[in-house]
């Protein structure tokens, strides 16, 4: 449909909320609004007039001038040369906007995402044959899009039909079509490189699967103490300043996920400019290439008005989805989803809707569930496994929790990763508080571990979580009628927690070894701290005092093997538990010896 099919006239401007009218306009269509060819999107329609919220600044913009239906609602480009790349909230190449307007990004520039010039090697599927029927999300070629992504082209998930011809091994740009198919009222289709889809409409599968196996990040925080599965939703709730954007690049840097996509969404001008200069530069652990060969960022620009933050965790779900239906595990991070929650506000207000809780619309819980409903592990409409593991940030005001967005997050995710601002002042980072974090994966991951690392992973586990509480307690008593008051046993109990806290949570990010910790790493530090606690109890039940236990400079050496040896090292640390298991035999050896002698 050509744009002067469909033409209206804006009646009306309410910030980013026009009023047009326009004949025949459906809502969820996007628009191109007045003399600037803004970009908006309908979200109110009464027959022919229709509310409209502008992706762009509508300073300047007059009643009178006209308006254009685009015949179909926001979508993204699907296709080769997503990774790597840099978008921002509606899906617009961010280096070829800045290539045209400048810093000072203009307005109404429509560019598409996916780069045309380039040309992608193209080789299809063996056994996809002239006649042969294909079905939705059907595989017919690769494309290698990086050096460590095979992009995988498939037939759009809403089209089947007869394969008519498809284009052989060869270099082909995205406008030359691959192949053409015939769909069964007899319909021709072109097959492409890429596909679009309607960001607000998940894309269908098969059917969704249980997550399986844990997303390891290598933060022993977030794998050992609260795990999150692959296809599974958490959220990152984080006071200002407490480690949120170091944690968010952790988990992108080092998880285990086949692509990321991190969504900046309406934070900071400075702390996007930090993730923009910052995820270039990254090396991928793994491949060692670069991180952006996996990855690919959508970052709202600071001329953007609020609304345009809304669309953005779609633009980057449904990118995210499109990896997934490729067989991928997908990463996405959204920060912040706060930010998100304020944008929906704003439109409200505007629309003069009822606010319910600070001033947020009702509708603000229903959305925030259903944008997190995409995670998921699935089958795909071809039956291949693919996932997206769906990370949140949250940005309470104040850091408090009980405010609506982190409250009505905390009861959709499945993982819940508090950082907390004692912590982060005490320096201690990652600073998750361990009492108010959460994971309902727990039991699915501890067959993970029992299977991959060790059997003893869950019983480990509880340990330490029951010797943090006990260390909560026993804080309290010495707080209030001081250290005297406690037992050799107690005092032990204190220094088994502070081992744990400072050999197990605390993991620097800027540390060379100890920024990524393997899962044999992580259980084995974990057990060798309850280890030495474990046997320097008993050696406190036979009398011995803590501070001889304390002294021995194994200590030393127990707390710091988190740096001292690397994930490649894990033989280092059996040995350095043996160490600890004859020091404390002479121990008790010569303990035994001095009661024999003193009877
Ligand atoms: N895991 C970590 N290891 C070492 N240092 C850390 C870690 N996490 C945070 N820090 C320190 O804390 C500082 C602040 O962290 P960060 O910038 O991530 O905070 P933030 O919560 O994103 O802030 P904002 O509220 O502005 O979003 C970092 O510059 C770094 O010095």
């Amino acid at each position: 449909m050509s744009e002067t099919d469909n033409q209206g006239t804006i009646r009306e401007i309410n910030g980013p909320i026009l009023t047009i009218q326009l004949p025949g306009i459906r809502n969820g269509e996007q628009v191109k609004i007045g003399n600037l060819g803004l970009y908006g999107e309908v979200i109110a329609l009464k027959g022919e007039i229709a509310l409209v919220q502008s992706y762009e600044s509508t300073e300047g913009v007059k009643p009178g001038e006209q308006v254009f239906g685009l015949g179909k609602p926001l979508s993204v480009e699907l296709g080769p040369g997503l990774l790597g790349s840099i978008f921002d909230g509606v899906q617009r190449p961010l280096d070829k906007v800045f290539l045209e307007s400048g810093d000072h990004i203009g307005r109404g520039i429509n560019l598409p995402a996916l780069n045309r010039e380039r040309t992608w090697h193209f080789v299809p599927e063996p056994g996809v044959a002239i006649g042969a029927m294909l079905s939705p999300g059907q595989l017919i070629g690769r494309v290698q899009e990086t050096a460590i992504i095979e992009h995988r082209i498939m037939v759009p998930p809403n089209q089947s039909g007869e394969l008519l011809e498809l284009a052989p091994e060869g270099d082909y740009q995205l406008d030359d079509p691959i192949g053409r198919m015939q769909s069964a009222d007899g319909k021709p289709h072109k097959l492409m490189l890429y596909q679009h889809w309607p960001v607000r409409s998940p894309r269908p599968y098969r059917r969704r699967d249980h997550g399986l196996s844990p997303l390891i990040t290598g933060q022993r925080i977030l794998d050992t103490f609260f795990p999150l599965l692959k296809g599974g939703k958490s959220a990152i709730p984080g006071p200002f300043g407490a480690g949120k954007t170091v944690l968010q690049q952790q988990i992108a840097r080092w998880s285990n996920a086949d692509i990321v996509i991190y969504v900046g969404c309406g934070e900071r001008g400075n702390e996007l400019v930090d993730v923009l200069e910052t995820f270039p530069q990254l090396q991928d652990p793994y491949s060692g290439h670069k991180l952006m060969e996996r990855t690919l960022l959508v970052a709202n620009t600071s001329n953007m008005p609020v609304v345009a933050r809304e669309a953005s965790i779609y633009v980057g779900i449904t990118m995210a989805e499109y990896y997934r239906d490729q067989g991928y595990d997908v990463v996405m991070l959204a920060d912040s989803t706060s930010r998100w929650a304020e944008a929906l506000r704003e439109v409200s207000g505007r629309l003069g809707q009822m606010p319910v809780e600070d001033g947020y619309p009702a509708y603000l819980s229903s959305r925030l569930a259903a944008f997190y409903e995409r995670a998921g592990r699935v089958e795909t409409q071809t039956g291949a496994k693919g996932s997206v593991t769906l990370i949140g940030a949250v940005s309470p005001p104040g850091g408090d929790f009980s405010e609506p967005v982190t409250a009505h997050t905390k009861e959709i995710i499945q993982t819940f990763w508090a950082l907390s601002k004692e912590l982060a002042d005490a320096r201690h980072y990652p600073s998750i508080d361990w009492v108010g974090s959460f994971s309902e994966h727990v039991i699915t991951a501890a067959q993970w571990w029992h299977q991959e690392i060790s059997p003893d992973w869950a019983h480990r586990r509880k340990q330490a979580l029951g010797l943090l509480a006990r260390d909560a307690e026993l804080s309290r008593i010495v707080n209030l009628v001081g250290p005297e008051a406690l037992s050799s046993a107690q005092r032990w109990e204190l220094e088994g927690a502070a081992m744990i806290k400072e050999g197990v949570l605390q993991q620097s990010a800027l540390d060379p070894v100890d920024t990524f910790a393997s899962p044999e790493k992580q259980f084995l530090l974990l057990d060798m701290v309850l280890m030495i606690f474990d046997r320097g109890s008993e050696l406190i039940e036979l009398g011995i005092s803590v501070q001889e236990l304390t002294d021995l400079p194994l200590m030393a050496k127990a707390r710091r093997a988190k740096q001292t040896f690397s994930s490649d090292q894990c033989d280092k640390i059996r040995l350095l538990m043996e160490e600890f298991k004859q020091a404390f035999s002479k121990i008790r050896l010569e303990y035994a010896k001095f009661k024999e002698h003193t009877q």
